[in-house]
């Protein structure tokens, strides 16, 4: 059973497009940008939409939908992951594309943004299916991506395993191997030190930050983390090992809750490779009840619209820091900025997973490999940096800190669009 995320794109506040070319808006007219260039930001540049054909276990030939979406490639390749998951849609592929462009001009990497999906449960697939839907994919994309057009990554259900044979695929249509195709890749296939807890390494940057500009002490604070998969799963292990107390996680089916602390190393232990563990215990609670549990710091680390203006008042936290892509709507934004909570917005705190992917990227170009310590400090001022811009842009131009985030993203892709003369 697939749990839904709730979302219906009939309803505007849950359109993530539609919320996005908002702020897009907003943030180029607080910029002094005219029209045009809001008229060519608002989509992606280029949209693709295959149809997979998978040969199946019993015998049978499935056809998914694929996606993959490249915003604006005016500074560079366009860059970033591919979801496997039911709710895939293209409105989604395309805010995520744009999302990407603005992680991108955030922390200063030399991509646009690009955004891939496919419409499956790989929950429901064996490893033979999702090796035959992997490699499907690529074929049917091949012409668009590469190392140095469009660079794909792992995103929501998919992982390092996927990203290999997506790389074999491609390496065998361009008969050389080619690792800086994607990134996300095994150690042993060219992939970075540090990538796989790069975006939780990102998050837990950005909640120090936070953490400061509030006067809390991480030592004791109690973190609630929605969602236990990559981004989730590490994130909860280094608060807890930073002395924080994880009081709250959950999956797609769930969530755990022990105002004490709950046992981090365990549940680590304990989780399938999709971020489930909540199936294994019988006290569960929903992830309606999650989100408004007290606690001093969420973490929405799963899926989009989760804190809507339906929970937004009663939302406990005084730190918001998002780990997932677009878990908060709009008109939740304005209830808790109202409120003074302190929200990091997914284009500047998930950025480290993109972060470390260029890194990886960069490695592979070289032929020369980084050691973990080395990523690490990379990635610490790089993120520290784009924090310190979005706070600083919020304070100074008195708007809140997604808006200040859109601000910084979209300069750099709007003056390498101008100095093209695209617009
Ligand atoms: N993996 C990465 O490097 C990056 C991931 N992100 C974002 O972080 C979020 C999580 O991604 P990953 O951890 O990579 O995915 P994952 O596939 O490793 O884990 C997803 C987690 O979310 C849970 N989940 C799925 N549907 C849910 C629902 N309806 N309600 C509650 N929980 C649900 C799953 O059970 C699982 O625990 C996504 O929004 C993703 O786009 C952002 C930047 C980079
Ligand atoms: O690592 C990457 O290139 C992209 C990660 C990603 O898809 C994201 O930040 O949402």
């Amino acid at each position: 059973m697939v749990a839904d995320n709730g979302a219906n794109e009939t309803n505007e506040q849950f359109d993530v497009l539609k919320s996005t070319q908002t702020v897009i808006k907003k943030a180029l007219d607080k910029l002094g940008y005219p029209n045009e260039v809001y008229d060519l930001l608002k989509e992606p540049v280029r949209m693709m939409t295959v149809r997979i054909p998978v040969r199946m276990d019993d015998d049978s030939i499935e056809i998914f939908t694929g996606y993959r979406a490249q915003h604006n490639d005016a500074v560079g390749p366009t860059k970033g992951g591919v979801r496997f998951h039911p709710n895939v849609s293209e409105k989604e592929v395309k805010a995520l594309s744009i999302w990407m462009s603005l992680k991108a001009g955030i922390v200063d990497l030399p991509y646009g943004g690009g955004k891939g999906g496919i419409v499956c449960d790989p929950r429901e697939m064996s490893f033979r299916e999702l090796e035959g839907i992997s490699r499907g994919y690529v074929r049917a994309i091949s012409q668009i991506v590469g190392p140095t057009k469009d660079i794909p990554a792992p995103d929501v259900f998919t992982n390092s395993q996927i990203m290999a044979w997506m790389m074999d695929e491609y390496s065998r249509i361009d008969e050389f191997n080619n690792p800086g195709f994607i990134t996300g890749k095994p150690i042993v296939l060219g992939g970075s030190h540090g990538r796989e807890t790069a975006t939780a390494k990102g998050v837990t940057i950005c909640i120090d930050e936070a953490a400061k500009q509030k006067g809390i002490d991480i030592e004791g604070a109690r973190v609630v983390v929605q969602g236990f998969g990559n981004a989730g799963s590490f994130l909860a292990k280094f608060m807890h090992d930073k002395g924080a107390k994880v009081i709250g996680i959950s999956d797609a089916y769930g969530g755990l809750h022990d105002p004490d602390g709950l046992d981090i190393e365990y549940l680590l232990d304990r989780r399938d490779s999709f971020g489930t563990v909540t199936n294994l215990f019988k006290n569960t609670i929903t992830n309606e009840e999650l989100l408004e549990l007290d606690c001093d710091i969420l973490v929405p680390a799963a899926i989009e619209n989760q804190i809507t203006e339906k929970n937004a008042n009663s939302i406990k936290a005084s730190i918001i820091v998002e780990a997932a892509n677009g878990p908060t709507t709009l008109e939740a934004t304005r209830i808790l900025s109202d409120r003074g909570i302190l929200l990091v917005p997914d284009v500047l705190a998930s950025a480290g997973g993109v972060t470390v992917s260029y890194f990886e990227w960069v490695q592979n170009n070289q032929g020369y490999y980084w050691t973990e310590d080395e990523v690490e400090e990379k990635l610490h001022k790089v993120i520290v940096k784009g924090f310190a811009n979005v706070y600083r842009t919020a304070e100074n131009r008195k708007v809140d800190m997604r808006l200040a985030a859109y601000m910084v993203g979209v300069r750099k892709m709007a003056e390498a669009s101008r100095f093209r003369g695209w617009i």
